[in-house]
């Protein structure tokens, strides 16, 4: 399998009066169709590290590669058309749902599938859903599976995914689980995602990166991670109980 992206030391600190270091010398790779669970306790910078990789904020130090090619050297609208961030919160367009899933295909001059579109409404549980309906009017979990369709329609090569089924209930998250799955085997897409549900990241991913003391504490194969953490942190991590937000519906309004 080729490496699509290569971190090499990445560093990152917060904060504007006072700075603080967020994370240092991270480093990783994501191989094409490689499916990573990005975990670790809250506040560690999984979030920042995902804006990093998708150019919406900036390191301190370090670099990212594609291809081998530095982000610096990169034009960042070519950069996002290959790695697409899905955020926690989602962000809906002006107009209707067809239109927020059209929007991006005339920002990136890309042709619009409505077969696919249809396929990928179906696919996380809204065949039913009026696509002429304001977006803005959807609830908080169709709003989510809607941004996660625009994201997916524009073929990146790799998926930046934060906390994407935090707003599902159990059920819907398995299936936008499933479609995310299968949709990297047919096409070999990476997956790069930020959750707190490790039975999710035990069941998606293949390698798991586990965020903590400040760095990429550890980053396995998910099977060996949850077999044989090599750190304290990430033993205590495992054995911890599932967030609330993680075992509850927490939008009982989604469909
Ligand atoms: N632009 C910013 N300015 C100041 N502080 C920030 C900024 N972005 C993030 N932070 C802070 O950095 C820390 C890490 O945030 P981040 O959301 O990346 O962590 P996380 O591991 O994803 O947390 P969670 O699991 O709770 O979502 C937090 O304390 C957050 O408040």
């Amino acid at each position: 399998m080729s490496t699509l992206v290569t971190i090499q030391q990445l560093t990152k600190h917060i904060g504007t009066t006072e700075q603080r270091l967020l994370f240092e010398k991270v480093n990783a790779s994501v191989d094409e169709g490689e499916r990573i669970a990005v975990l670790g306790a809250s506040g560690q910078g999984k979030s920042t590290l995902l804006r990093i990789l998708s150019l919406l904020d900036v390191p301190d130090g370090g670099d990212i590669l594609w291809q081998g090619t530095s982000y610096l050297d990169s034009d960042p609208r070519t950069w996002r058309m290959r790695m697409s961030y899905v955020a926690q919160q989602p962000i809906m367009l002006a107009g209707s749902v067809e239109d927020n899933l059209k929007t991006v295909h005339y920002l990136h001059r890309t042709p619009y599938d409505s077969n696919l579109a249809g396929r990928l409404l179906a696919g996380v549980g809204l065949e039913g859903l009026d696509i002429h309906k304001r977006a803005s009017d959807l609830s908080g979990g169709e709003k989510q599976r809607i941004a996660l369709i625009r994201s997916i329609m524009l073929r990146p090569k790799v998926l930046l995914l934060d906390e994407v089924t935090a707003s599902l209930d159990r059920t819907n998250a398995k299936l936008v689980e499933q479609q995310l799955t299968e949709w990297s085997k047919q096409e070999g897409i990476s997956l790069v995602w930020v959750t707190h549900d490790q039975d999710q990241a035990r069941s998606f991913s293949t390698t798991t990166w586990f965020m903590g003391e400040q760095t990429l504490l550890e980053r396995q194969p998910t099977s060996l991670f949850f077999a044989h953490p090599h750190s304290e942190l990430a033993r205590q991590y495992i054995l911890r109980p599932a967030p609330e937000a993680d075992k509850e519906n927490t939008c009982p309004s989604s469909h």
